[in-house]
């Protein structure tokens, strides 16, 4: 056959095998039927009644593309830069919790895996594994500098114990910070609660979170989430530090103007996988406000239902400067460890750069908001 029908198949020794993953959905499936099913609810859960979370992914399917023909490209060009930090492809991975739960290398593998791929990754500060050693396995698996790791975190109330944090992220060489708004209080998982998990196994602990001022120097201390933090705790951060401040969870057009006189850097537009506060509508839908309320000034990043590249197509065209996955990076891991996650990034890139072929595009500049229209 002509066509490159089977480009992914080039490499006998990436072959899928007729039972391995062809898409994120089935790395889901898979991620399913070998993660303790107290854990995968962890994963897969949502604050609620979970509005939110099937949102996410529901309103991707509202929108149709409507390609352009005839445009005479010949290879599509996906890679980004971010704050300075080249990326091989507008997808970078969301911060997510624990990564230890669903394999014994956890954060480390998927730091590999990220490097491997040319992927940026944002750290949770819940993070299984420390930053510094998060930085180190990225560190051996592209020793040649590889992409970017960022920290995400969540203000202190105590600001020495925010501080100490983001020393430790910037010794670690972290080259952002993104800063989870969303989340004065933590939202109602119902299936944790009904399955009682409550707490990490004995052996896993947020390591971030070790030896902070105030605290044994061997103690843990646990994440606060607090109703108290206010604009005047990012004015503080932003003086604190020269990194670029990421705010991850802004939903409002008028939230996405302030943060803009607060000299933020960039916004993620997250509802956190519908984990916080659920009914907040799918991240997809509220884009084209908050991409006009910033009117090009910072980069918009949004997270939320990313499962094919048509949906990645779809949140750049609308005016995304990247956007973010969190649970298909756990399937992955879940699934085989940093090759897994390594498969879930390759399956992804490749979708998109089928879909902007498909589109007429030959990089995501060329996309344009009147590529996208909702269903009638
Ligand atoms: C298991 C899990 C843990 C998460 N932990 C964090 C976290 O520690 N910090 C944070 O800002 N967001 C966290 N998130 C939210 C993700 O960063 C992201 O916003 C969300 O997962 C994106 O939606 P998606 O899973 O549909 O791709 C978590 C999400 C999941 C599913
Ligand atoms: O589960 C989450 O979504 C999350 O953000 C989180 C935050 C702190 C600790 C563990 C998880």
């Amino acid at each position: 056959m002509g066509t490159d029908m089977h480009a992914l198949g080039a490499d006998p020794a990436a072959r899928p095998g007729p039972a391995d993953p062809l898409n994120l959905r089935e790395f889901q499936a898979a991620a399913k039927s070998t993660v303790d099913p107290v854990y995968y609810d962890y994963l897969a859960g949502g604050a609620w009644d979970e509005v939110t979370l099937r949102d996410n992914e529901a309103a991707f399917g509202r929108l149709s593309l409507l390609p352009r023909v005839l445009r005479g490209h010949e290879k599509r060009e996906l890679d980004v830069s971010l704050f300075g930090c080249p990326a091989s492809s507008p997808v970078l991975i969301s911060p997510t919790a624990f990564h230890r739960l669903v394999h014994p290398e956890g954060e480390r593998a998927t730091a590999r895996a990220a490097a491997a791929t040319g992927t940026i990754m944002v750290v949770s500060m819940a993070a299984t594994v420390a930053v510094g050693d998060i930085a180190a396995a990225a560190r051996e698996a592209a020793p040649e500098g590889g992409p970017a790791l960022w920290f995400q975190l969540y203000l202190q109330p105590d600001r020495e114990v925010t501080e100490a944090l983001v020393a430790r992220a910037t010794a670690a060489g972290a080259r952002a910070l993104v800063v989870t708004v969303d989340s004065p209080v933590f939202g109602t998982h119902e299936r944790d609660r009904r399955n009682g998990f409550l707490d990490l196994p004995a052996g896993m602990a947020c390591e971030n979170m070790r030896g902070l001022p105030g605290g044994e120097p061997d103690a843990v201390r646990p994440i606060a989430m607090s109703p108290r933090i206010c604009w005047a705790d990012v004015d503080w951060l932003r003086r604190s530090t020269s990194l670029p401040v990421l705010l991850k969870g802004v939903v409002h057009p008028e939230d996405a103007r302030l943060a803009l006189r607060h000299g933020v850097d960039g916004l993620v537009l997250s509802n956190h996988g519908g984990r916080q506060l659920d009914t907040v509508p799918a991240t997809i839908d509220l884009l084209p406000d908050i991409v006009a309320a910033v009117g090009g000034r910072i980069p918009v990043i949004l997270d939320g239902g990313v499962r094919r590249g048509t949906d990645v197509v779809k949140a750049l065209a609308l005016g995304a400067s990247a956007v973010g996955i969190g649970r298909p990076v756990l399937w992955g891991l879940a699934v085989d460890g940093e090759r897994g996650v390594r498969r879930v990034l390759d399956l992804l890139r490749d979708e998109v750069d089928t879909a902007l072929a498909l589109c007429g595009a030959a990089s995501p500049r060329d996309l344009t908001p009147d590529l996208v229209r909702g269903r009638p």
